[in-house]
């Protein structure tokens, strides 16, 4: 038992060392793309199933809350919350066109759409992203293995090489926290720390 739990904790190190050596500049890239479009009005949607719908939740909470600096609230939308609207989709059209619909509705040219999915190969958020692009919006991914099919489609992959779901969601998390803080701090560079 204690040999599994410090080999889960070992591969959690070396996942997040890999994401550090390949992912810093595409990191540093993602945040000016990401503060471009918030000084431009426009908003950020992110969405993903299971543990990256959490984690959908839990950037948009950063955001819209605050993350380290005290500030305005940021324009954020969490395509994952709403439950009857996840169900009426899901119901009328199908769980492959949850995000879809939601993105239909309420994304427009320029906004930023974050898909968040440790496969790259959920559908429903790979033809919301699809949807996006169509629209004009500039579309992320937050992956894991070789991307899938999300990461060749999205303008900006952020891949993390690991086959391990769950350590796949602790590099997401990890690099959501870093998102928000570089997004804070280039937003507001003399803002008040909390
Ligand atoms: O959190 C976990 C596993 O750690 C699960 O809930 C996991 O997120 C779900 O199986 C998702 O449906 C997986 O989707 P994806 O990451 O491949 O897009
Ligand atoms: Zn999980």
């Amino acid at each position: 038992m204690l040999g599994r739990i410090h080999q889960s904790f070992v591969r959690h190190r070396q996942v997040v060392d890999l994401v550090s050596e390949q992912l810093s500049s595409a990191i540093a890239e993602s945040v000016d793309v990401i503060v471009n479009a918030i000084q431009t009005e426009k908003k950020i949607f992110v969405m993903g199933n299971g543990g990256s719908a959490a984690d959908a939740q839990h950037f948009v909470a950063e955001l819209i809350g605050r993350f380290k600096v005290e500030r305005r609230p940021l324009p954020a939308i969490s395509l994952v919350d709403n439950i009857a609207t996840l169900t009426a989709i899901s119901n009328d059209y199908g769980f492959d066109k949850v995000f879809s619909r939601q993105i239909e509705a309420l994304a427009r040219p320029g906004d930023v759409v974050f898909g968040i999915s440790t496969s790259g190969s959920s559908e429903n958020v790979l033809s919301a992203l699809k949807l996006a692009s169509k629209k004009g919006c500039i579309t992320f991914g937050l992956l894991g293995r070789d991307g899938g099919a999300i990461g060749l489609f999205v303008d900006h992959p952020l891949i993390v090489a690991d086959d391990d779901t769950a350590r796949i969601q602790e590099a997401h998390i990890t690099i959501i926290h870093i998102l928000c803080e570089l997004i804070e701090k280039k937003l507001y560079p003399s803002g008040a720390n909390v």
